[in-house]
């Protein structure tokens, strides 16, 4: 029995790790799982070009959808990603996603479950390996459903969701930083301005709501605001997740001069779009 999906990367509007409010928005950059299952009772994990990388997430998600919805049986599952791992654009809940809807598809079970939920049982592996900080239901929901998403990661509930539609502008520096090796305390300390930035947007302010959020966790994190200020005549900038990366939203005319300025820095700028569709199965 096998099965495919695919799921979207996200950028931050807002990062959860101040007060547990997150929302983020899928883009157009896909983290691809290949789920086996078979009779055997392990499961094995493998990611494309990344041999040392930690396998126990995508594990972890094949286990918790064939112990609900099979017979508890293992099998292989094996992740392909066009997303730079660690760097913020949330890899990893587009390779729990994919895992999970995989390995629904696998069992013939994708109708059995609302997407929502199925995001959830992502969010519980993350919880489950200790990958997150929150959970992180803000960047696994914006990958399943598509579009943006704002949550309480507290709670795992949806807030809001909707399908802005944006250019979006990414760098992503040569350095790593996993989430859960963030200065949670630091992030907490800036939780007032968390609270303004969830207030504008669940106002729909999305762009002001991530420039703000931005500047905070720059300064919360020790990130540069330089490649912020590159970017301020944008619909809005911000450091994405925990970082390195950086994203800009806006048209194209306003982020092809930003494009010029991050193209002096070191590591990747690429241009991609908002993603509405969540994650696919059909591929
Ligand atoms: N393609 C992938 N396949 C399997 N696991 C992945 C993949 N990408 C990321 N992960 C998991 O997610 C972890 C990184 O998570 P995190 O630090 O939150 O980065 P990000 O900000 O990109 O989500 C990795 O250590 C690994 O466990
Ligand atoms: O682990 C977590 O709880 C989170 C990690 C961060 O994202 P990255 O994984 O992209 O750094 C953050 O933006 C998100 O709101 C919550």
């Amino acid at each position: 029995m096998e099965g495919q999906a695919a799921a979207p990367a996200a950028g931050t509007v807002l990062n959860a790790l101040a007060t547990g409010t997150g929302s983020a928005f899928a883009i157009d950059e896909y983290t691809t799982a290949t789920v086996e299952l078979t009779d055997e009772d392990d499961v094995t994990g493998e990611i494309d070009g990344a041999e040392d990388a930690d396998t126990r997430l995508i594990e972890r998600c094949v286990e918790l959808v064939t112990d609900r919805f099979g017979n508890g049986q293992g099998g292989h599952v094996e992740t392909e990603s066009e997303v730079p791992m660690a760097s913020g654009l949330k890899s990893s809940s587009a390779a729990a996603n994919a895992t999970v809807m995989a390995t629904l598809d696998a069992l013939g079970a994708t109708d059995r479950i609302d997407r929502e939920d199925a995001a959830r049982i992502g969010v519980s592996a993350a919880r489950d390996v200790g990958v997150t900080v929150t959970g992180a239901f803000d960047d696994a929901s914006a990958s399943m459903l598509g579009g943006l998403t704002v949550t309480n990661n507290d709670e795992d509930e949806l807030l809001a969701r909707d399908t802005p539609d944006w250019d979006v502008l990414v760098w992503t520096p040569p350095e790593r930083a996993f989430s859960a090796d963030a200065d949670v305390e630091r992030c907490r300390q800036i939780a007032p301005i968390a609270e303004v930035v969830a207030g504008l947007a669940l106002d729909e302010r999305y762009g002001q709501a991530m420039t703000i959020n931005g500047l905070a966790f720059c300064a919360a994190l020790g990130f540069p605001t330089d490649p912020m200020m590159e970017a301020m005549r944008t619909e809005g900038v911000s450091l994405s997740g925990t970082g390195p990366s950086f994203v800009a939203v806006g048209t194209t005319d306003q982020l092809e001069p930003v494009r010029e300025r991050w193209n002096d820095r070191e590591g990747t700028v690429w241009l991609t779009h908002t993603q509405t569709e969540g994650t696919l199965t059909d591929v």
